[in-house]
């Protein structure tokens, strides 16, 4: 008699792996409407995910809930408790993140899949999270740390990025660039620096590449976080309880993290000691130690990773998407260096930076098309391209779909930004002149339209920092260097937390004659 139900599970094995192995065409499945009650294998979520996951899963998600009126039920098994509905419906963005923001949290399932932030702002609600809020804010816009992240900014544009551009531009055999690693590298140790005060010299000059273990360590980690995402909760901790597959993987880039940022935080204490040295830093560790110097370790741990975070991943993947649509929109590309002409023309030569960089601080505001232009970047590819959020009761969304308490929101960013009711017949095309009025202007769009930096009281608190730290970047950069696409070369997004380009993003550069 116990061979039955050996033989059921052996079977139930089977037929899992070979639904794992199978490709079904995305076609056939588009209509089925999601629901898992008629897929009782526990093998076929994950099955049917990493199949099309492996196919673009950010345009499939967008293809279906453009055919479902934007909102799709997932219904998972019934032991599972994987039911979520996903949606990028601006109605339905407003209730969920503004009106009944309440009945919406991070509950303890959000919290046990982003474990690795810990009691950071992104992982918390409640006082904590008012508290987290309160002081970022005033450190972010604080004008010292602007001042102090502009300038290491030149310093590492110049005695870093710009000096491996020069490299490869007078390389004879005009070699490629990943651009992206490059942005990866570079925007790590910028990050570093303001928010731990020192650079970890990912991006080499001597072409000694140091092993990037913590971009590493970052990339496993959020690929492991959507993989908890598709299966069963049980599973996967099943699997890191015996630290077994993408488990084991964030496991061990855990303690690589941790090793980095508890090293970065015994410095920084020992520091702190000396009012004299406080002083010359302006790093946002310093400053929150500042005002609260009683934090344990653990806790700043967490704030340096989520700050790491927030910065890190946002900022390089929005440069090198940037990069991308400017090297294959020519017409964008002439506005843009068009516009920094005119600029430059009426600044005093007094404002105006060194011969590589151009535009100051205070003139950043009148790069209107360039500003338009990183608005498109960010419609069309948000950086971070769903949002997650766990009902803490019963409700009806506005788009008429109840919702059950524990359920799982997630909403797609990547989709809205591509919604043809709110954006236009054109809503698929690069176009930074949709941003800009006739009187010169950036449009404003509610964000709950666009919802790239959130929508509610959550919303991002690095917006304004961005826009000035990204107008910087690309207006010195593409000031003194063309950039072209390799041939041959497919730019395809990755389904991870955060949006990347899965094979890179191949390159040549040249030196522009300016
Ligand atoms: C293109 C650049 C950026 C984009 C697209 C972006 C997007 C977002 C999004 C979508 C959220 C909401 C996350 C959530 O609640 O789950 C967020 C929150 C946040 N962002 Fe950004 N971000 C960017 C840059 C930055 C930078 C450079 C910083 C500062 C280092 C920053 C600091 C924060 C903080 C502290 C929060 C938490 C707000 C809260 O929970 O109240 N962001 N950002």
């Amino acid at each position: 008699m116990a061979t039955i139900p050996l033989l059921a599970i052996l079977l139930l094995i089977l037929l899992s792996f070979i639904f794992l192995l199978w490709r079904p065409s995305i076609a056939s499945i588009r209509n089925k409407n999601f629901s898992l009650l008629e897929w009782p294998l526990l093998g076929m979520l994950p099955g049917l995910l990493c199949n099309v996951w492996a196919d673009d899963l950010h345009g499939y998600i967008t293809r279906t809930l453009k055919e479902n009126g934007g909102t799709i039920v997932f219904k998972g098994p019934w032991f599972a408790d994987m039911d979520f509905i996903l949606t990028c419906d601006p109605i339905n963005a407003h209730h969920i993140f503004s009106k009944s923001y309440a009945k919406y949290g991070k509950n303890e399932d959000f919290r046990a899949m982003f474990e690795v932030l810990g009691d950071g702002i992104f992982n918390v609600d409640g006082e904590s999270w008012k508290f987290q809020r309160q002081m970022l804010h005033s450190i972010l816009n604080n004008e010292e740390l602007q001042n102090y992240m502009m300038t290491t900014l030149k310093l590492k544009l110049e005695g870093t990025l710009f000096r491996i551009l020069d490299n490869y531009c007078s390389s004879r055999t005009g070699a490629e660039v990943d651009m992206q690693d490059v942005a990866k590298k570079f925007m790590f140790d910028n990050i570093c620096l303001w928010v731990l005060g020192f650079d970890p010299g990912y991006l080499c000059v001597d072409g000694r590449s140091k092993t990037f273990s913590c971009g590493k360590a970052f990339e496993e980690i959020e690929e492991g976080i959507i993989y908890r995402h598709i299966v069963p909760k049980g599973v996967w901790e099943f699997q890191k309880r015996f630290e077994i597959g993408s488990e084991r993987k964030i496991s061990l880039s855990t303690k690589v993290l941790d090793e980095f940022l508890y090293n970065a935080v015994k410095i920084k204490k020992q520091e702190m000691l000396h009012k004299e040295e406080q002083r010359q830093h302006h790093d946002m560790l310093t400053q929150w130690l500042v005002a609260d110097h009683q934090s344990p370790d653990k806790f700043l741990r967490d704030i340096a990773l989520t700050l790491i975070s927030a910065g890190r991943d946002t900022l390089s993947s929005t440069l090198s998407l940037l990069l991308w649509l400017v090297a294959t929109h020519p017409d964008v590309e002439r506005n843009i260096l068009g516009e920094i002409e005119r600029v430059m023309a009426v600044m005093t030569r007094t404002a105006r930076g060194t011969s590589r960089f151009l535009i100051s601080k205070d003139d950043l505001n009148e790069l209107v098309y360039l500003h338009a232009a990183i608005y498109e970047t960010l419609r069309l590819y948000p950086p971070l391209p769903f949002e997650h959020r766990c009902a803490n009761e019963a409700d009806v969304l506005p788009s008429g779909h109840k919702v059950h308490k524990g359920m799982r929101m997630l909403f797609s960013m990547y989709s809205m930004g591509r919604m043809e009711e709110t954006w236009g017949k054109d809503c698929m095309d690069f176009k930074p002149e949709r941003w800009i009025s006739d009187e010169g202007n950036i449009i404003h769009v509610p964000s709950q339209k666009f919802m790239t930096f959130l929508t509610g009281s959550r919303t991002c608190l690095g917006k304004a920092m961005s826009f000035m730290l990204l107008k910087f970047m690309v207006s010195s950069i593409l000031w003194n260097y063309k950039f072209e696409m390799v041939v041959g070369h497919v730019v395809k997004p990755t389904p991870s937390m955060v949006l990347s380009m899965k094979d890179g993003l191949k390159m040549r550069v040249s030196k522009r004659n300016v």
